[in-house]
């Protein structure tokens, strides 16, 4: 079976990117391109981690006009990425022009769409404008993206159980927000241990600077490994 965990590689050089790549093992994980990454070294990145066996998912979060969006999720799938998302919240044609075009081009990428910024507690929901709570938002959104005709989902671990239970087990829950008992938040709000996650629900762990900023990042993904073992 595939390993659940997706390393987020958030750095502004290739090399540091690169370094850290070196250490991981694609057997054991995939790897997660961002916006840092990705705007500073360009496809380049994505080339040299499938070059070392990596599947990479490009997280560049696309959010704008249906035809913007379609035309950009294909210029990744082209790029031979294994995953891309969009922000749900960018509406239902947004999502089918996306999935569309994978579709009509018999592109195997998955398509997820980001629900609500693990990044976000329920209080900073309000101030956008939004007056469900996070649980409720999640599961509007994660709805509208399979009924979109998308792969699954970015949502927090908290809220995979009630994605499971709106969108059935094969609905992919990709959780960030994931923290090992050694790691600090950060600027994470919706947080969850690897173990907890995947007894929730999560399909795909996404973590990133608990391994990436870690004295010993090798000693810090094993220890992940280890506690997700057997789950
Ligand atoms: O809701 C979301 C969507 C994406 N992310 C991304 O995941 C990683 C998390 O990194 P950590 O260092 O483990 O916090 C990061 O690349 C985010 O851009 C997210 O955190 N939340």
């Amino acid at each position: 079976m595939q390993s659940p965990l997706i390393i987020a590689l958030d750095y502004a050089k290739l090399d540091d990117a690169l370094a850290i790549a070196d250490l991981l093992d694609p057997a054991t994980c995939r790897v997660k391109v961002g916006k840092e990454l990705f705007t500073a070294e360009g496809p380049l990145v994505l080339r040299a981690l499938r070059n070392r066996g990596f599947e990479v998912f490009l997280d560049l979060k696309f959010h704008d006009i249906p035809n913007t969006v379609a035309k950009a999720v294909l210029a990744a799938a082209d790029q031979g990425v294994w995953m891309v998302n969009v922000h749900a919240s960018g509406g239902r044609r947004m999502m089918e022009a996306a999935a569309d075009i994978l579709e009509k081009h018999s592109m195997k990428t998955l398509l997820t769409a980001v629900t609500v910024l693990t990044s976000l507690a329920g209080s900073e929901l309000a101030e956008v404008g939004i007056t469900s709570t996070i649980d409720e938002q999640v599961e509007r959104l994660a709805q509208l993206a399979q009924a979109s005709g998308l792969d699954g989902v970015v949502c927090s671990a908290r809220e995979a159980r009630r994605v499971r239970q709106c969108c059935g087990d094969d609905f992919l829950k990709v959780t960030p927000g994931i923290r090992p008992w050694f790691a600090a938040a950060n600027d994470q709000q919706r947080i969850t241990t690897p173990a907890q996650a995947l007894d929730d629900g999560s399909t795909h762990l996404v973590i990133g600077r608990p391994v990436t900023q870690a004295d010993d990042p090798s000693k810090a993904l094993a220890e992940v490994l280890r506690e997700i073992e057997g789950h």
